[in-house]
């Protein structure tokens, strides 16, 4: 860069040398013409070269930044709590990922500019100076000019563009939120309400383009151009003053001031358009730091942790929680599950149950209480670890994009054999291998072309595959007909042999066999007990019991 702007001052100062001390006074040859020429292209050659060079090296280097900050900024994503994908919108998440970074990227084509505009104007002042300090002044003169626009371009393009990003997130947000919940669209005949939400966004989009672009086109280039015009007109006027007593040699100082004029502004005036990439840049910029800046990362072990979960038992002592620091939505819960015992969370909805799931799991940290998994607080267990012996069955399960096995497997190191006899155990075999290709058949993100029972059948072979030192099944036959559950009983019994099982479920039927239930309403245990205990208390399971089984009889009489 360096070597390119020097270029740039040196060639006006070859053809002004050449026309003052040849040219004008009558000693231009041939030769010497030729020579000139050939220098000069000579220089053109090499200047081209550096350029290359220079933009090739800088935007290899861009896109390597880029590339490792989505690598990053995606480490940290996939590391945060559930609670920042409780308060973000996915559109939002991904808009930061791809669109942010992106736009990270014009950061170094913004320093490229800046550099080169900066090494330009110093190396052509110093030239200008040299040729002519009068006339350098003029040009000088304007620079504070400059630095005023610069400054309220800068001031201007900050709202702007902060507006643009926001705007741009607003339109990713709505598009995801519309692809996911696309079926309860149609269903319910939101189109239009979404056709026009979007309509609002998107429209809040073009806008804040429309303003920037109305702000930059006033802003940048005309207004270089004009000061180049008038620097270049004052520059002609002192000449033009000068004229009676100019001598000859002058004529090359007016050519190259002349091309100075041009080489001097249209950098800055680069240098102001790169401003709002800049503006851009840094409203980008700091979005993804403030994702990489988060400090509520998924709850992580104490340092240095080596605690295991060998037999099980899994102790819960005066729990409270909240989701947002300031509602408890679990209090002074208390539970306890010796090893190879199950035990049951039943309770209306919305009282507490998966909540626990969620703490136990570490999706989220807990605030007051304790929780010891084999005698050891849970947080001296590395969280991987924890993970890795808890098997969670959840009502919904998620398939990855990939095939059957992969997603039995998720890519741990198991052998096909282990998959299939996980499948075989849990009785999700029989259905696989119908499929076309069967543990080779496709699977789409979602997994949108299988039934929810075959989901979670696969959920089932998933988890099992791990064997776990504790199974917890949050709803987990929910979707399941009761015939289909009957078949796949005998398999959850075989899962749970040896394991300590929590099993959260609204059909009570399915935990009669539990060791112990617990009762909760509003966050609290509100009663515990086996099956038949509760039901001789006659409290609230006692009532819950009664209605399901007058329910499911009336069902069946019905049928
Ligand atoms: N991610 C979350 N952020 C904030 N509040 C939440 C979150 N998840 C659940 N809650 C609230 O916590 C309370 C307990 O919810 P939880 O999901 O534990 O109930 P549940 O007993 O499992 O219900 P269900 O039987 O419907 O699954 C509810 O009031 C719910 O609104």
């Amino acid at each position: 860069m360096v070597a390119v702007s020097a270029i740039n001052a040196y060639l006006p100062v070859m053809i002004q040398r050449y026309i003052d001390n040849y040219l004008a006074v009558g000693n231009a040859t041939m030769e010497l013409t030729i020579r000139i020429s050939l220098a000069y292209l000579g220089f053109v050659i090499l200047k081209l070269i550096l350029v290359y060079l220079k933009d090739y090296t800088f935007k290899m280097a861009s896109e390597q930044t880029v590339g490792s900050m989505r690598n990053r900024i995606y480490h940290k994503v996939v590391n945060l709590g559930m609670r920042y994908f409780d308060q973000t919108p996915t559109g939002s998440v991904v808009s930061r990922v791809t669109n942010d970074t992106e736009t990270i990227k014009e950061f170094w084509n913004v320093f490229l500019t800046f550099v080169d505009g900066l090494l330009n104007a110093i190396s052509i002042g110093i030239a200008m100076f040299a040729l002519n300090a009068r006339l350098a002044w003029i040009f000088m003169a304007f620079i504070p000019i400059v630095i005023v626009l610069m400054y309220i371009y800068q001031k201007y393009s900050t709202i702007i563009y902060g507006r643009m990003r926001e705007a741009l997130s607003q339109v990713n947000a709505k598009l995801s939120e519309s692809i996911t919940g696309m079926s309860i669209i149609q269903h319910f005949h939101q189109e239009e309400r979404m056709k026009q939400e979007f309509d609002v966004v998107n429209q809040e989009y073009v806008s804040a383009r429309i303003s920037m672009f109305r702000m930059n086109a006033l802003l940048l280039m005309p207004a270089v151009n004009l000061i180049e015009a008038v620097a270049l007109f004052i520059v002609l006027w002192v000449f033009g003053m000068q004229f009676l007593d100019m001598t000859a040699t002058d004529v090359g100082v007016v050519y190259a001031f002349t091309s100075y004029s041009k080489s001097f502004f249209h950098p800055i005036g680069s240098m102001l358009d790169s401003l709002s990439v800049f503006q851009d840049g840094l409203v980008s910029g700091s979005r993804v730091m403030d994702v990489l800046n988060r400090d509520d990362d998924a709850p992580q072990a104490h340092e240095g942790a080596t605690g295991e979960i060998t037999d099980g038992k899994i102790e819960i002592k005066n729990l409270s929680f909240s989701y947002d620091g300031v509602n408890d939505v679990l209090h002074d819960v208390s539970i306890t599950a010796n090893p190879g015992e199950t035990i049951a969370l039943v309770g209306q909805t919305g009282s507490g149950k998966s909540s626990i799931i969620n703490v136990l799991m570490r999706f989220y940290d807990f605030q007051k209480g304790e929780i010891l998994l084999d005698g050891q607080s849970i947080r001296t267990i590395p969280v991987k670890r924890l993970r890795e012996r808890m098997g969670l069955v959840l009502q919904d399960s998620f398939m990855f994009f990939g095939n059957i096995a992969d997603n039995i497997r998720l890519h741990g190191n198991y052998a096909d054999a282990a998959v299939e006899s996980a499948a075989q155990f849990v009785n999700a075999d029989g259905f696989i291998t119908d499929l076309e290709g069967g543990y080779d058949a496709k699977v789409i993100e979602g997994g949108s072309t299988f039934s929810t029972g075959e989901k979670q059948l696969l959920s089932f072979s998933r988890t099992i595959l791990r064997d776990p030192k504790i199974l917890i099944l949050d709803e987990a036959t929910a979707n399941i007909d009761t015939e289909t559950e009957k078949k796949i009983q005998q398999g959850l019994q075989n899962m749970r042999k040896g394991r300590t099982t929590i099993i959260i479920a609204h059909r009570l039927s399915t935990i009669r066999d539990a060791d112990r239930i617990y009762v909760l309403r509003h966050g609290r245990i509100i009663e515990e007990g086996n099956h038949d205990s509760l039901i001789a208390e006659g409290g609230i399971y006692h009532d819950m019991y009664q209605l399901q089984t007058f329910q499911e009889k009336g069902e069946e009489d019905g049928e």
